[in-house]
């Protein structure tokens, strides 16, 4: 893999190898773009079947990071981290210590959270060596897990999408599929059983699938099954690049609105989904609930505060089909470009020449 050429591709920062033999350590952390703040973005566990595959994992997700926290307003650039291993059986003390003495030699650049496989239980290890980590227990006055918020940022989300597909944002009576039934997806499960919509669901782990179902009356189905099933909204909150060639023709829908990051495969494949009628509520407007709340803890974490911000994701949402349709282009282009026009906003209001305090030579 030519690294270098991968990083010009989208013009990244930093990519930064970790590795402690002790703990097992190997992380990779992603800086995309800091021009508006600090990095921030979430540390991903998962048992990457090659390290190409790793890598590959961090930089789509470095990089949806910053357009993320640019849609959100947030004044915060966009990284992540991907840990490789299995989360089930191959964590300890020592391994998220030593990730965090890493996060920390980077000053402040790239700050963490949460993502898949990580917990609230790890940030607080990670806290040890760092300062510069988020959604750490609220004993520490953070806001702990961010997925309950996310789930709700979501559910905000796909009543904003479902004004669209079906011009009334009211999920009662609608069939909803739900792939993935994990942290976010079982809040947001919960929001949409208490509007009275039909759930079905999947999930490759069999625990969570009858959690949902003893919960909330859920059907479920198998995790191949959940295309093609006769339903108005699919909300993807598992893995990416779920929207592909194979599984847009099975998609009965009119809606697709859920939290899994990077949910299109490719960029044409939003071009599809909108040909074919579908509406899409970008990936990283709707599930940007996590990041906003996890941010306001650098500000001194208010719960009040950072929940009204995240409701108005709805906004967030229609607006994005507002620019839609003015520019006629399709939602995913929309998004995008409302987070680049911001972040290029940003770079020329800061271009002009500023000494900073160590009387060096900056444009910063
Ligand atoms: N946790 C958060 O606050 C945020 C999460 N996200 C994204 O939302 C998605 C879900 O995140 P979490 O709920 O935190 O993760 P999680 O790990 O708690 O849940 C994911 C679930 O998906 C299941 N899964 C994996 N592959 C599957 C497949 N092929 N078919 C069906 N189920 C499958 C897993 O068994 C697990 O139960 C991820 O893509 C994550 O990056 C995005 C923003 C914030
Ligand atoms: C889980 C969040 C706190 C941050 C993040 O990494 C995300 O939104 O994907």
């Amino acid at each position: 893999m030519a690294i270098f050429d991968k990083m010009e591709q989208h013009d990244y920062e930093q990519l930064v190898f970790c590795q402690d033999k002790t703990s097992g350590l190997k992380a990779i952390i992603c800086i995309h773009d800091t021009t508006l703040g600090p990095a921030l973005g979430g540390t991903r566990m998962w048992n990457y079947a090659t390290e190409e595959e790793a890598i590959e994992d961090a930089i789509r997700l470095g990089r949806g990071m910053t357009y993320k926290n640019a849609a959100a307003g947030l004044n915060l650039g966009g990284g992540k981290t991907v840990i490789i291993g299995d989360p089930l059986k191959d964590k300890n003390e020592e391994m998220f210590r030593a990730f965090g003495r890493f996060v920390q030699g980077l000053n402040g650049r790239y700050i963490t959270a949460e993502d898949v496989g990580t917990t609230v239980a790890d940030m607080d290890l990670i806290r040890e060596e760092t300062d510069f980590v988020t959604g750490v227990s609220p004993a520490f006055g953070s806001s702990g897990n961010p997925s309950p918020v996310t789930a709700y940022g979501v559910y905000k989300g796909m009543k904003a999408g479902a004004l669209e597909a079906f011009g009334d944002d009211s999920l009662e009576g609608k069939t909803v599929t739900v792939q993935g039934v994990g942290n976010v997806a079982y809040t947001l499960c919960k929001h949409l059983h208490e509007e009275g919509a039909k759930l079905i669901v999947s999930d490759i782990n069999e625990e969570a699938v009858q959690r949902a179902v003893n919960d909330f009356g859920a059907v479920a189905v198998a995790p191949n099954d959940i295309y093609s099933q006769e339903a108005d909204i699919f909300a993807p909150c598992a893995m990416g690049a779920i929207i592909n060639d194979e599984t847009i023709p099975q998609l009965k829908v009119k809606l697709v609105a859920g939290s899994a990051n990077n949910q299109l495969k490719e960029e044409r494949h939003g071009d599809e989904l909108e040909a074919r009628g579908i509406v899409y509520t970008p990936d990283f407007v709707i599930n940007s609930g996590g990041v906003i709340n996890v941010a306001d803890e650098l500000y001194g974490y208010n719960e009040e505060r950072a929940l009204k911000r995240v409701g108005t994701i709805y906004d967030s949402i229609s607006k994005i089909f507002e620019i839609s349709k003015r520019d006629g282009i399709p939602s995913y282009k929309a998004a995008d470009r409302l987070a680049e026009e911001r972040i290029e906003r940003v770079a020329k209001s800061r271009s002009s020449f500023l000494r900073n305090e160590h009387n060096i030579i900056s444009r910063r």
